[in-house]
Formats: C-alpha cells, sequence, structure tokens
C-alpha cells in the first residue's frame, strides 16, 4: 500500500528508477540522457521540468509518453504499470489517457484544422457528434472558430500551437505532456498559450511539461529542475516565492 490510504486517488503518473542512455555509432558515443529519475505527479497537478540544454527533459518527456523506451526503471499511470506495454497499447493510452504536445508531433499537415482537432476524439471511439461538439468547443476556446477550415500550414505559430494543445485536449486526457510549449512564440502567443494550460490546470487537468519559459515555470505548482539527467530540485512554487519572482531563484537553464 505504500502508505497511501486505500481510498486515496492513485497519483496519475508515478515514475520510479528511469533511465535512458541513447545509443551512438562508435565507442564512447552513447548518451546517457535520464540517470535515474523517480517522479511522482498527483491528480490537477501543475509540474514544470527545467534545466539547461541537453539534461535530459525532452527524453524523460519522451519516456513518460510512450515516445522512447527506458533502459530501466517503471512508470505507472493512473496505477497501472505501463512501461513494459506494447506500442499498440501505448497508442490507446496516447489517444485516450494522455495529451501530448510534442515540437516533433504536431498537426497532420494535410488535414484542416477541425479535422486535426477532431480526428483523435473519433479515433478514440467517440460519435461523430460528440467528436464535433467537442472540437467546436475547442476551436471556440481557443479563439481558433475561423481558423477551422484553414490548412495547418497557414497559421501562424501561435495559431499551430493552440490547434496541436487544442488536439492534446480533445480526449480530456488524465495527463498533458508538453515539450516547450511557448517556446519560438511571441509574447502575445505565448500568453495566449499560458491562459490556455492554467485554464485547463484549474479545471483539474493534470499537466508535465517541459519550459525555459520562467513565466510557465512560474504558474506552475511544481518545478523540477533536471540536471545530467538527475532531479537535483524539487520545488512547490508557493514556497519558493511570488510567481513572477520564480525565474531569479530557479535555473531555467536559459
Ligand atoms: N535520439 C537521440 N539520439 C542520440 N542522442 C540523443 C537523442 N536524443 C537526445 N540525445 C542526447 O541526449 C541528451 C539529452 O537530450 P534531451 O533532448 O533529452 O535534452 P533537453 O534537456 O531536452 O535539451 P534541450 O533543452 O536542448 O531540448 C543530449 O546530449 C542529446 O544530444
Amino acid at each position: 500500500m505504500n502508505g497511501r490510504e486505500a481510498d486515496a486517488p492513485a497519483p496519475v503518473l508515478r515514475a520510479t528508477g528511469l533511465t535512458k542512455t541513447h545509443r551512438g555509432a562508435g565507442p564512447g558515443a552513447d548518451v546517457p540522457a535520464v540517470r535515474g529519475v523517480d517522479l511522482t505527479v498527483e491528480p490537477g497537478e501543475f509540474v514544470a521540468i527545467t534545466g539547461p540544454s541537453g539534461a535530459g527533459k525532452s527524453t524523460l518527456l519522451h519516456l513518460l509518453g510512450g515516445l522512447q523506451r527506458p533502459d530501466s526503471g517503471e512508470i505507472h499511470l493512473g496505477g497501472r504499470r505501463v512501461d513494459s506495454l506494447r506500442e499498440a497499447d501505448w497508442a490507446v493510452l496516447r489517444r485516450r489517457r494522455i495529451g501530448i504536445v510534442f515540437q516533433t508531433r504536431n498537426l497532420v499537415s494535410d488535414l484542416t484544422v477541425a479535422d486535426n482537432i477532431e480526428l483523435p476524439a473519433l479515433l478514440a471511439g467517440h460519435s461523430a457528434r460528440v467528436a464535433r461538439e467537442r472540437r467546436e468547443r475547442l476551436l471556440a476556446e481557443l479563439g481558433l472558430t475561423d481558423r477551422a477550415a484553414a490548412s495547418p500550414a497557414a497559421l501562424s505559430g501561435g495559431e499551430r500551437q493552440r490547434a496541436a494543445l487544442a488536439r492534446a485536449l480533445v480526449n480530456q486526457p488524465d495527463l498533458l505532456l508538453a515539450d516547450e510549449p511557448t517556446g519560438s512564440l511571441d509574447s502575445r502567443s505565448a500568453r495566449e498559450v499560458l491562459a490556455l494550460l492554467t485554464r485547463h490546470h484549474q479545471k483539474g487537468r493534470t499537466i508535465v511539461l517541459v519550459t525555459h519559459d520562467a513565466r510557465v515555470a512560474g504558474s506552475a505548482d511544481r518545478v523540477i529542475s533536471l540536471f545530467d539527467g538527475l532531479i537535483t530540485d524539487d520545488a512547490r512554487v508557493a514556497d519558493i516565492a511570488p510567481a513572477r519572482d520564480v525565474a531569479g531563484v530557479i535555473d531555467l537553464g536559459d
């Protein structure tokens, strides 16, 4: 029982002893990117992972989303062990339980914005009516209604990022994983994306994201610092400083 009350909800996410070495071509080319990470995320938490370039942040997020496999360690989602699942089962999890916004996995280029948002709901088995309703609600919430028929290539960076978030949120996932959701956005677009994340956090969504953006980290409940593949700090934002001062307290790795 690990000291938890029998009726306490399981953590949304529990990772123990995660390691991942990227294999290089020649001798000495292996890169130990994640070197033993323990991480527990409770329902409704908003966790920001920060750290310098190369610290292993994206690799960790890929492990948590099942996009890469750990060399060792365990991952539990909602109390269920998932690290040893087959790829097809991970795909189902990503469709139904985990929303992912990664720079490398975004929108389908030959679908409209509306279809991009609706497709994961249809693939998860929702009726056309439910998928359409969710799509319309998210388009309106994200200020994208007048871009619904556009192709992703025609969107601005901020619009594209909001559309990617809508796509990740359409199945109302237990966990949202995002890699630099405000990276490379102008400050207005970044503010809009942060407002959206904050709104969904306030509605109870659990969020784990990687960021270099002090405002994003300052809006989280917890800021985890990663360095050389290890967690070096895990701080509650409320305990350390007013959110606006967080950049001066935490090394955001810029
Ligand atoms: N597919 C890969 N193959 C080989 N090495 C990799 C691969 N992906 C990442 N690495 C290496 O692993 C280390 C950690 O990379 P990772 O992208 O996880 O770090 P990061 O903290 O997200 O960095 P950044 O902030 O620059 O995105 C780096 O040294 C990187 O070069």
